[in-house]
């Protein structure tokens, strides 16, 4: 007697969503199987983030049908996701600082799931179980973000889970960190348990998923076995086309310090931030230094001190030089007109306004540019400029007149890096710049600070991406606890040197010249 076919856990059929201006989903097929780890791919805007939010009943479909278990299901919140055993880990965490973590995972679940006192138990189990050393009496403010993704996902095993949904998660982890991860994944899919992955970094999700489907402008493209293909061809099913993703690009020495931060120490009066301590770092014009580091160890602080939202008082200005000038006690327009340009690590609220235009958040920060003229806007160059950003760098939007909380988070962030590349500035800081952006677009957006860098500019870029640090960077340190290590030619800086910085393994002189 032939062996029916086990049931998917879960299927998608036809699936469809519009929003103003764009099909972001458009009649997508897709079936888990139990145990099975299945990658969703597909690049900025192709409707990746999108379809999770239709599974975990964040947000519904226009049409077609989802079947759980073999069983129709109408989604209509998280809550009756949680109730079928749908869990999700999103990118960012919505953790309480001041709260313990089983305070914390007892606050998620509900009255009816129990005290913390009385889930301790339970989270130590289910820690232990699936090898992620976490404490429940522990204060989440002395997490690192490593151990406060550990504190979603032993929170979503908490209850009977049977599909674990994981938006980007390796994305704030170290190299170590993320090996850990993938050994509970395996370990959950082992028993079970069905997994889609997020993921923009092609090689892990050949390493972990055993399928994948790939979606292109809503659409699906393609399923595949990534085991079982490059690179190359993963990237050309996203993008339709052949892309180049690797640049090899020439390493340089650059010419007279531009950025010289010196001695530079900052105490944090926020109890839950970072302090610095004695920071010394030049970067040359035409070069890059990258700045790696755990989220956490004084990146933060660093680039609010470097863009002038935060200012020192006149007596430290010369901590921080823009050439010959002083600009510690500058604020951020006055470090603008001296030729700074500020890509920060968050993009909604921070690096673009949501409810803003593309056109009028160009506005914000290159209106020095000949935008304003005696008080007045000038509409046109506004356009112009925001229609070169969207040209050069592949945004994808309706366009430029859409709002910016509606671009799908790589296509903002190609936006936002843009828009500060394309002012020509002498010091451009940059923080993740291709934080959640798609490898065809991550390419572009090297292209461009290569080029930005042999036109003369001095680039600091801050990540967490180590394979970005090398690719990219002429020179390279990191930062842990707040003290900054020496920077070091890259050419001469394996992976392993930069995981022993970024665990504080260098000891460098007090205000030690830097090299
Ligand atoms: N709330 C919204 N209103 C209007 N348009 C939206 C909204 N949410 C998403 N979109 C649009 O839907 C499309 C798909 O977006 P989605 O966020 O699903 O892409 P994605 O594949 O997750 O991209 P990324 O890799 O950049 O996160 C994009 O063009 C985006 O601009």
């Amino acid at each position: 007697m032939p062996i029916a076919p086990p049931i998917p856990r879960l299927q998608l059929r036809q699936i469809s969503k519009r929003y103003p201006g764009c099909l972001a989903n458009d009649a997508i097929d897709l079936s888990i199987a139990p145990g099975e780890i299945h990658a969703l791919l597909g690049e900025n805007g192709a409707g990746k983030s999108t379809l999770m939010k239709i599974i975990y009943g964040v947000t519904q479909a226009d049409s077609g049908e989802m079947l759980w278990q073999g069983q129709r299901v109408n989604m209509r919140n998280p809550a009756q996701a949680r109730q079928l055993g749908i869990g999700m880990v999103f990118q960012h965490f919505s953790l309480f600082e001041t709260l313990s973590v089983a305070q914390n995972i007892a606050l998620a679940m509900g009255a009816a799931a129990g005290t913390p006192k009385q889930l301790e138990p339970k989270i130590r189990e289910v820690s232990r179980r699936y090898g992620m050393a976490l404490e429940p009496e522990r204060l989440v403010h002395s997490l690192s973000i490593g151990e406060r993704q550990r504190v979603e996902i032993i929170r979503c095993l908490m209850q009977d889970i049977r599909l674990l949904i994981l938006d980007e998660p390796t994305s704030v982890l170290t190299p170590q960190e993320a090996d850990e991860l993938f050994i509970t994944l395996r370990r959950l899919a082992a028993e079970g348990c069905s997994i889609l992955f997020i993921s923009h970094k092609l090689g892990e999700v050949r390493a972990l998923c055993h399928s994948a489907t790939v979606l292109r402008g809503g659409r699906v493209a393609g399923h595949c076995l990534p085991a079982e293909c490059s690179d190359q061809q993963l990237a050309q099913m996203m993008v339709g086309e052949a892309a180049t993703l690797i640049g090899d690009y020439p390493k340089v020495r650059g010419g007279a310090a531009f950025l010289q931060v010196t001695g530079l120490s900052w105490h944090n009066p926020d109890p839950f931030g970072c302090s610095l301590t004695d920071l010394n770092v030049q970067v040359r014009s035409g070069e890059i230094v990258g700045i790696a580091g755990v989220a956490g160890n004084g990146q933060d602080e660093l680039l609010a001190l470097l863009s002038g939202e935060q200012t020192l008082p006149e007596a430290e200005a010369a901590t921080l030089r823009f050439a010959e000038q002083n600009v510690a006690d500058l604020r951020p327009d006055a470090r603008r007109k001296l030729g700074l340009a500020f890509v920060p690590a968050e993009r909604l609220g921070h690096g673009a306004v949501p409810e803003l235009s593309l056109a009028d958040n160009a506005l914000l920060t290159a209106f020095q540019q000949g935008l304003v003229r005696h008080g007045l806007i000038e509409r046109g160059k506004v356009e112009a400029l925001a229609q070169q950003i969207i040209q050069r760098f592949g945004v994808k939007t309706p366009d430029m007149y859409t709002a910016a909380r509606s671009l799908s988070g790589g296509n903002l962030q190609k936006f936002i890096l843009g828009r500060e590349i394309l002012q020509q500035p002498k010091l451009l800081i940059a923080a993740h710049p291709t934080w959640g952006v798609d490898v065809g677009a991550a390419a572009t957006i090297h292209r461009a600070l290569i080029a930005l860098r042999d036109a003369g500019a001095a680039i600091l870029v801050i990540s967490e991406d180590l394979d970005e640090l090398f690719q990219i960077s002429d020179r390279l340190g990191a930062l842990c606890g707040g003290r900054l290590s020496a920077l070091h030619n890259t050419t001469d800086t394996q992976l392993s040197d930069v995981g022993g910085w970024m665990a504080g393994q260098f000891n460098n002189p007090p205000s030690a010249a830097t090299v």
